[in-house]
């Protein structure tokens, strides 16, 4: 009997950001009724010295319906057997596995065991990323870690917390500010607030390839590439602009670029479409070289490709650093652009050295491999 794969939702966010208020409120939300939760926290400890002394200390919560249950071990144990557990009935089924992260973790580890885990591969896959931004201490927090940033940089999903707090002119300047900055960091993802309940559950899940209410394939929301393609347009505009020697990026005149810390600097978002398909090896080893030259500043990539194989049933990839989601090979385009399309968060590449890797392979057309079988592309059926 086919199994359907069970979407896992990352929760990340900055110490304190919020991350375990939204979720008490989302938990709350009928649409999250048969989640279960995994918490991986140190606790309400000082800062500094708890990731050291409790790293071992994995607090696992089934905080749907009143299962609670506290269990060792790392992630993938946790998630293994929670699964064991569901399939023998000994816990409240679930539809969903909603991860909350440390506040300090860089959440691409956790996203690398959900992606790439062989055990997991059949049973689960990643939902998206939801990223927590406090709006009143983000600034401070994105110029101070740069693991905010990754988290920033990762997401599908971006949660305003504490803008309640941000009061008058000064505040609604603040407000822009970080509106600003998230948005240069990553384009494409959604952004929502907390404020009157604007990140409700519906709103934070629906983020993944497929929409639950049509059940096909959403790539138009799922890739937005058309947000990146506005944000590097804004970004040359940007570049022409302090060639001319003036000292502001004016953004709906708010996005001040002295608010741009060096972390982010390095940060960049592109796109690009290719008509031409690629051969299946010619993919393959596209993906083999951007893995292994750019894996570890290759924060988030996202795509659809048309592959000579079969050109009408394009390959959706969808990587975080070196780690790959297995391609998954839809039935047919999701919309009238038959192009290949891919979008890119990257620290320090430059979109040409990208691009052209992809372009380098685009005119072979040898065809034949079996790099992508219905075995190894019948995850998200
Ligand atoms: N004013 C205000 N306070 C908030 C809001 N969201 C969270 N807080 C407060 O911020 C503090 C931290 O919130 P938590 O939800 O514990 O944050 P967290 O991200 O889970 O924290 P860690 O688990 O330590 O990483 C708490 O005192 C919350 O009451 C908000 O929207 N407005």
């Amino acid at each position: 009997m086919a199994t359907v794969p069970i979407p896992v939702a990352i929760l990340t966010g900055f110490l304190g950001s919020g991350k375990t208020t939204l979720l008490n409120f989302l938990l709350k939300d009928p649409f999250l009724s048969d989640a279960a939760v995994i918490i991986n926290e140190f606790g309400d400890v000082g800062i500094d010295h708890l990731l050291v002394e409790r790293a071992d200390e994995n607090v696992i919560e089934m905080a749907s319906g009143c299962l609670c249950c506290t269990i060792r071990g790392d992630l993938i144990d946790t998630i293994h057997d929670l699964l064991a557990r569901r399939g023998r009935g000994e816990i409240k089924s679930f539809n969903r596995i909603v991860i909350e992260t440390t506040g300090l973790a860089d959440p691409a580890p956790v996203l690398h065991a959900v992606m790439s885990e062989p055990g997991l591969l059949a049973a689960c896959r990643l939902e998206g990323v939801i990223t927590v931004v406090d709006a009143f201490n983000g600034m401070a927090t994105l110029d101070a870690h740069p693991e905010a940033v990754k988290q920033v940089a990762v997401a599908d999903r971006i949660v305003l917390t504490k803008v309640d707090l941000l009061v008058g002119r000064e505040g609604e300047d603040m407000l822009f500010a970080i509106i600003g900055r998230l948005r240069k960091l990553n384009p494409a993802a959604r952004l929502l607030t907390t404020h009157r309940n604007e990140a409700t559950a519906e709103r934070l899940f629906t983020m993944g390839l497929f929409d639950p209410k049509t059940k096909t394939a959403d790539v138009q929301t799922w890739l937005a590439a058309e947000a990146y393609e506005t944000a590097e347009k804004r970004g040359r505009r940007s570049r022409r602009t302090h060639s001319h020697g003036h000292d502001h990026d004016h953004d709906h005149g708010h996005d001040h670029h002295h608010d741009v810390s060096r972390h982010d600097a390095h940060i960049r978002s592109f796109s690009f479409s290719e008509a031409n398909a690629i051969s299946p090896q010619g993919l393959e080893l596209f993906l083999e070289l951007l893995k292994s030259y750019h894996g570890a500043n290759m924060l988030r990539m996202k795509g659809i490709v048309k592959v000579s194989d079969d050109p009408s049933r394009p390959v959706v990839l969808h990587g975080v650093q070196h780690v790959f989601h297995p391609p998954v090979r839809l039935p047919a385009w999701p919309d009238k652009d038959e192009r290949t399309r891919l979008v890119f968060i990257v620290k320090d590449i430059e979109k040409p050295m990208i691009e052209g890797l992809f372009r380098a392979f685009t005119d072979q057309i040898t065809g034949g491999a079996d790099a992508f079988t219905d075995k190894t592309l019948s995850l998200n059926r």
